[in-house]
Order: C-alpha cells, then structure tokens, then sequence
C-alpha cells in the first residue's frame, strides 16, 4: 500500500518538486499545507503515514510547533531545512524527529531519508508491540504464580526493571489504608539485587519514609493520569514515573519508579504502563491475596535470587551504578530484537564490553562477531575491507578477498569507531544497511547479506555532523536505539569494585599475588578524574601490582593531572570561553603552516584535525587568512 506523505512547506517550488519527485516514486500525496493551521485540518481529515515539515513557516507558529504536536500523535516527520542555525537545531532535535533534509533537495537523498524515517517508526512500533507482548506474559505468569506474598512481589518487581528502570520503586497496595504494611518499597543494588525496606525499615541515604510516602499518597489522590517528572529533585531522585492503578473505576493501588539519573523516562513509558494498567492491578491484587509472610527475616533484607545474580554474558561487566546499570538495562533489552545499535561513550568506558554482551544475549549468539575498527584501517583499504573486492580490482589486490560483511553473515558486524569513518564510505555504508546488499569493490554483483550492526564511538556525531564529518542520514539510520555509556568520573561508585576486580586478575596473571589496596590508596582514586576510564584504571593497577613488593598497596602513583589544571589563576587574569581559545589556536597553528591548512606540512596535519573539520571550525570562529 502507498505510504501517504503530508508536505507542510510554504515555498510553493519546494513544494511542487518534491510532491512530484514522492508521486513517482509510488508515494501518495495527501496534500500540500503552507501552514501549521492548514496542516492541522489536514491531519483532522485523515492520518497521514509520514510529514515533510519546514521548520520555518510563515505565521505565528513554527514547524517546530508542528513537530511537538506530531511527536505527541505519534506520527512521524522529517524535517525540512536549509539552515542549520545550531540553536533552532537544538530545538529541532528535541521534537524527536526521524530525519532532516538539507535544501537545496536531491532526490536520492529525499527517498534515502524517508525510507529511514520509516525503518525508524517501524521498528519503534514493533519494539513497543513485543515489549507490551513480553511484559504481559511476564504479568500473568506472576499472577498465576504460587507462594508467598513477598516472593510474588519480588517476581513483580524483577519483571518491571527490564521495562521501567529505577533505582528505587514504591508498590502501594492500598491507597485508602492508611497502613504502611500496604506499601513495598524496594531498593535495587545491582542488575539483579534488591534491598526491601519493611514497615520502619530505613530506605538508607533516600528519604522516601512513611511521612513522606503519606505526603505523596495525599497528593497523588484522586489523580487518574499517569505521569513522568525529569530533573527534578524528588527526595533525593532525578526522575520519577507513577502510575495509578484501577479497580472498580477507583483509584485503589499505585506503582512509583524513582530514578538517580536525570531523562530517564519519556511517553514511551507511559504508554507501556497504561497499555498494562489492568493487568497490574489483577497481579498486585492476587499478590495482596496471597499468604502473608510478615515472619520473614530481619530487616531490611538484601534479596538475590539464587542462579540468577547477574545474567552470565553481563559476568565480566563491574559495577553496579546507577548509571551502569541503565545502560545494562538498555543492553538487556534491545539484545533480542534486529536494531542496529549506537553505542556512545569516552574513550575506555566499557564500550566494547557491551558489544560483546549484547551479540551474547541476541538471537545470533552461535553467529560470527565480526569487528571492524574504523580507525585503525588506512581509508584507502576501508572499503575492502568492509565490503571484499574481486581480484585485479585495483593495483595490489592479487586475490579476491571477502569483506566482513559477508564474513559477519547472519551473526553481528560491530563497526568500532564509526565516527572515523571517511565520508565517501559512509554513503556506501548506508546503501549495505539499509539495502541489505553489498557490491564486492570490483565486482558487479550484488551480494544479499544477513547483519546487525552495532555501531560504537567516542565521538560527538552531532558536532561531526555540523562539522561536515559525518553523514546525517547515517546518524539517523544507525540511531535507532543509542546507548550511551557515563565516564568513570560519573559514575565513582564503580572504582572500588573495579579497582579490587583488577587487582586481583592482575595479581592472579603475575604469580599469584594476593595485594590489597588501603584505605587511604582507594581514596586518591576517588579523587582523581579518570580521562582515560576503565582503561587508564586498569592499566595504573596493573602496574603497581607488578611493582608491588608488599601485600598491600599504600598509595598510587597517579598520573601527573592534564596541563590545564596546572595553571593557576591569578584573580585579575581573565577566564577565556573554549572557542576563544580554539581560535588563538588555530591562528597560531596556521602562522606556523603559513595558511597552509590541507597536506603535509599543513595545519590540519599540526592540530591533527582533517581539513575539511579545520575549514568548518574556522569559518564557525570567523578565522580568515591571512588573518585580519
Ligand atoms: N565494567 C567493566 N568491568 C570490567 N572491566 C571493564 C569494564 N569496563 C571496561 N573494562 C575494561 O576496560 C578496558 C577498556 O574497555 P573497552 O575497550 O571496552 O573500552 P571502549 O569504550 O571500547 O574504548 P575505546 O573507545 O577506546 O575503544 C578493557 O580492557 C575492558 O575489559
């Protein structure tokens, strides 16, 4: 069936020619709107699949007006542009669009976007219809579970982490008992450990007490609507989820995530709890029916189920932050589906780790894992690298060669380092994705192939993209899902486990060492600020368990603290903005190359920068040669 396109742009030419470039293309039309207002009366009159939205209309309100109302339907869009201002940018992005596309428009790279918008909503879709499919069995099978009431409450707080994380979540039974036996809270200390606080337990370092719970109970009363609150401070919480739960049309029961980390949750929670609003509340009604086990043992409990502490592909992965745990979560989660993945985090966070694990617990485990490391292949290889050639394709290539493409047939391509990758294969890149076939260089078949991309990087794309550097519709496609990985500096809590793991690996592989680190020791890692992460920490214990002459290190050597840190500021010297200095920089690099930016020699090559970012950067500061 055609998929049916609105246009909502103001520029009639625009308009016209992308109308006819869609129709030839099978797409139909379902009109032409030259203003929010006119668009509105035409969704009104039947939904359509896709909308094409300039950003800037005429009238009072904006395409990205447009876009927040589209986003809250559920209906996809791609944006229309032809400025990429960083701050209407900003705005743009935060609508959650499925694409952009750049004026002057070509038509390749019109029916590329929309294909990519509706991968990304299909997949959208189907990811919620398995989730709500998954969580719903999960739901029953609690239901009709035997045992005790606390074992069945654990069961029902096991099966909601996988779709709502939290770090803390409040079961309340019974909103109209003003007992606070009615109410559960749990803690959850790990990717599989929970503490429960019981009736005048202490829920630790979060002040969610009875007051505070009645206080919240009373405030919430009457409220039929779930809600999601981000970035405020909720006792102690960046992010709370709550959701009433019904019975006999009554607000009866209700269930609260609470959230260390900021965004955690969006209207895709939301519509996952409502579209299992009733089932809850069967489930926590037949947990309220079940035997009561208020003999338990001592409070408050640290709960583990046996055999199940931590999924065994996750084993090697240390820590148990909050900020770990939900990229563990996010892992766990799209693990089983076909989406590509985006993996983002600094250099040394564990990127790699989590590749490892997801191929792991996704349906391709008996599969090749294929990895490519973008920046370590010379530009003129990649492509064959990627993709294999025929032999005599060009001067060298004596023997046909296959590509990892087709080596990672049916089983996980991880491209490391994607936003290394020369624009002139990212095209090519795309067209493998998204086509799903390849064409050996030299060759000229093509070659249907079988892979999940995961893709990973320590870069910023979008800075990349505004510099140039990386292809928009390639972020779009490989962004379906993106997981990002926090700093070791954000995420402390993590050292002290990780420090012991590798201390004790290390002292294994050097003789069977046993070391210990001291009190004082642990705390200079906690002081320091880990630019290098997990890497640099590994590496730093690694060294002083070789040089280790006692069983137990004092202190640590650390590493001299980055140049930055080291000048002082005199109270009248003046704090300079980094594009300030950036500038200074540049200018000095380029008297150095006497303007000379490209090639041997050249300051792209001093400030190991490509040239195409340097000329981006320059033009973005004003930079001209010779400089005025
Ligand atoms: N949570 C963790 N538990 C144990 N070891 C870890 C953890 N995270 C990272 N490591 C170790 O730290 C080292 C660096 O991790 P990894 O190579 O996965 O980082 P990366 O983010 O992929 O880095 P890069 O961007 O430089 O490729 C590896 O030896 C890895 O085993």
């Amino acid at each position: 069936m055609a998929l049916k396109v609105l246009i909502v742009e103001d520029q009639f030419l625009e308009a016209d020619s992308l109308s006819i470039i869609l129709k030839n293309e099978g797409y139909e039309i379902r009109g032409i709107a030259k203003s929010v207002e006119e668009a509105n009366k035409l969704i009104d009159k039947g939904k359509p699949d896709i909308v094409l939205v300039d950003v800037f209309l005429k009238g009072d309100l904006t395409g990205i007006d447009l876009a927040r109302l589209l986003d809250k339907k559920n209906i996809p869009f791609i944006f229309l542009t032809a400025n990429s201002n960083s701050i209407t940018m900003e705005e743009a992005l935060a609508t959650n669009p499925s694409g952009f596309l750049i004026k002057p428009f070509r038509e390749r790279e019109i029916l590329m976007t929309l294909n990519i918008a509706v991968y990304r909503h299909q997949k959208s879709i189907e990811f919620f219809t398995r989730q709500h499919l998954w969580l719903s069995q999960l739901l029953q099978e609690i239901k009709d579970m035997n045992g005790m009431r606390s074992e069945k409450m654990l069961a029902f707080v096991k099966a909601l982490t996988s779709f709502f994380p939290f770090d803390f979540v409040v079961i309340d039974t019974d909103l109209a008992n003003p007992d606070e036996n009615a109410v559960y809270r749990y803690r959850r200390v790990g990717f599989d450990e929970y503490v429960r606080f019981d009736a005048g337990g202490n829920p630790g370092q979060y002040q969610l007490l009875w007051p505070d719970l009645v206080a919240i109970r009373k405030k919430n009363r009457g409220d039929r609507t779930p809600y999601y609150l981000n970035g405020e401070q909720f006792n102690g919480f960046r992010s709370k989820l709550w959701a009433p739960l019904l019975k006999h049309w009554d607000v009866d029961m209700s269930v609260t995530f609470y959230g260390c980390n900021d965004n955690i949750y969006s209207t895709e929670h939301i519509g996952l709890i409502v579209s299992v609003q009733a089932l809850l509340a069967e489930v926590i009604d037949s947990i309220r029916k079940s035997e009561d086990d208020q003999d338990s043992p001592p409070k408050p409990r640290r709960i583990k189920r046996p055999g199940q502490l931590l999924k065994p592909e996750l084993e090697g992965i240390i820590g148990k932050s909050p900020r770990l745990l939900e990229a563990l979560d996010k892992i766990a989660q799209v693990a089983p589906f076909e989406n590509t993945v985006l993996i983002m985090g600094e250099t040394g966070v564990g990127k790699e780790g989590l590749v490892k694990a997801l191929h792991q617990l996704s349906n391709r485990k008996s599969k090749p894992f294929v990895k490519v490391n973008c920046a370590a292949i010379p530009v003129n290889l990649l492509e064959s690298e990627l993709f294999g050639h025929e032999k005599g394709s060009f001067t060298g290539s004596v023997e046909k060669r296959i590509g990892k493409f087709e080596l990672a047939h049916e089983g996980t391509l991880f491209l490391d380092e994607i936003g290394e990758l020369p624009v002139e294969v990212q095209s090519k890149l795309l067209r493998a994705i998204q086509e799903k076939e390849i064409e050996r260089v030299g060759g000229r078949t093509t070659i249907k192939t079988d892979v999940r991309i995961i893709a990973a990087t320590n870069r910023n794309l979008l800075q990349e993209i505004a510099d140039g550097n990386f292809r928009l519709d390639l972020y779009y496609r490989l962004n379906v899902f993106p997981i990002t990985i926090a700093p070791l500096r954000e995420r402390k809590e993590d050292i002290p486990a990780l420090a012991k793991h590798f201390v004790k690996i290390f002292g294994l592989s050097s003789g069977g060492k046993e070391v210990t680190i001291s009190e004082s020791a642990m705390e200079q890692l906690y002081a320091y600020d880990w630019p290098g992460n997990i890497r640099e920490l590994q590496h730093l214990i690694e060294r002083h368990v070789l040089l280790a002459k006692r069983s137990v290190i004092d202190s640590f050597e650390m590493p001299e603290p980055l140049p930055m840190a080291r000048f002082s500021l005199s109270s009248d010297s003046q704090i300079k903005s980094f594009d300030e200095m950036d500038k200074e920089h540049i200018i000095c690099a380029l008297r150095k190359c006497n303007g000379k930016i490209a090639g041997q020699g050249g300051a792209g090559e001093l400030l190991k920068l490509r040239p195409t970012t340097l000329r981006s950067k320059m033009k973005r500061l004003g930079i001209t040669w010779p400089v005025k």
